[in-house]
C-alpha cells in the first residue's frame, strides 16, 4: 500500500565535533515521511549530507538530535547496497548473495528458493558458481543488491551503487534495478550524484541545500512506469532534469 509510512524522521540534526577544528553542522531540521514502496532518492551538491542521512536512517550512524520512527518498530530489517559491493572473494555468487541467510541462520529451503528466483530476476542465474574475481563489476552490484534483498527487508538503503560503473552500464543496472523493485515492492532510499538517474527511478526526489543540509524540495516525478529507454527520451524526462540542475545550481 503506497500510503503506509514506512518511516518518519522529525527534526534530525547531525553535528560531527572534530578534534583539531571546528564542528560540522552535517545536518540540519530534517523532517521526513516515506511510504511503504516508494522509491526515493537524494540528490544535492557534494558534502550536503546525503550519506550522513542514509546511514543515520539505516541506525550506523545516531543523529545529534530529533527522531526516527519505523513501522516495523525499533530495530527494523533494512538491506543495504554501497558503491564498493564488497564481496568475499573465496565464495562464489549465490554463496555470496546468500551470507545474510547464513548469518541470521534462516537457511531454509524456502529462502534458497527465493534467492535463486532473484538471482534469476538479476540476471545472474548462468553466473551462481563464479567467483567475484570472474565478474564485471556491473555484475558485482547486481550481486549485492540481491544479497540486500536476501532476507526480504522491507527497505533498501542504496549509497551511490552505481556510482563507480560506466554510463551503459548505469542505465542498463536503473532498468534492472526498476524490474527488481517493481516485483519485490521494497521501499527504496538511493543517494546519487546523477540528477538524470534519480529522475529515471524515483517516485519522489529529495532535493537538499548545502551545509549544514536541509530539506530544499521534495519533487514529485511523475514519469509513467514502467520506465524505459523511451523514458529517456521523452520531453518530461528533460524537464525534470532541467529544474532539478537549476535548482541546485
Ligand atoms: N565521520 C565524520 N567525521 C567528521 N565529519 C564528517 C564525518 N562524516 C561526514 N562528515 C562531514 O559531514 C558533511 C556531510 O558528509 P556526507 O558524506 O554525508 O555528504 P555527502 O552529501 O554524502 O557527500 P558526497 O556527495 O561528496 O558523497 C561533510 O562536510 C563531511 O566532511
Amino acid at each position: 500500500m503506497i500510503n503506509e509510512i514506512s518511516f518518519s524522521a522529525k527534526n534530525i540534526g547531525k553535528t560531527y565535533h572534530n578534534l583539531l577544528k571546528d564542528d560540522t553542522v552535517a545536518l540540519s531540521d530534517i523532517n521526513l515521511d516515506i511510504y511503504k514502496g516508494e522509491f526515493i532518492s537524494i540528490i544535492g551538491p557534494s558534502g550536503c549530507g546525503k550519506s550522513t542521512l542514509l546511514r543515520i536512517i539505516g541506525g550506523l550512524d545516531k543523529p545529534t538530535t530529533g527522531t526516527l520512527t519505523y513501522s516495523g518498530g525499533e530495530n527494523p530489517e533494512l538491506g543495504f547496497v554501497f558503491q564498493d559491493s564488497v564481496l568475499l572473494p573465496w565464495k562464489n555468487v549465490r554463496e555470496n548473495a546468500g551470507f545474510p541467510l547464513k548469518i541470521k541462520k534462516i537457511e531454509t529451503e524456502d529462502n534458497y528458493k527465493k534467492l535463486d528466483e532473484l538471482l534469476e530476476l538479476a540476471g545472474l542465474e548462468d553466473f551462481k558458481d563464479s567467483l567475484p574475481r570472474e565478474l564485471s563489476g556491473g555484475m558485482k552490484q547486481r550481486v549485492s543488491i540481491v544479497r540486500a534483498l536476501s532476507y526480504d527487508a522491507p527497505m533498501l538503503l542504496m549509497d551511490e551503487p552505481f556510482g563507480a560503473l560506466d554510463a551503459i552500464t548505469r542505465d542498463h543496472l536503473n532498468i534492472e534495478l526498476l524490474k527488481i523493485w517493481d516485483k519485490t515492492k521494497k521501499t527504496v532510499l538511493f543517494v546519487t550524484h546523477s540528477i538524470e538517474e534519480a529522475v529515471f527511478l524515483s517516485d519522489k526526489v529529495i532535493v537538499m541545500s548545502p551545509r549544514p543540509g536541509r530539506i530544499k524540495e521534495i519533487v514529485n516525478i511523475d514519469l509513467p512506469r514502467p520506465r524505459d529507454e523511451n523514458t529517456r527520451n521523452s520531453e518530461q524526462f528533460s524537464k525534470y532534469n532541467q529544474y532539478l540542475r537549476e535548482m541546485i545550481g
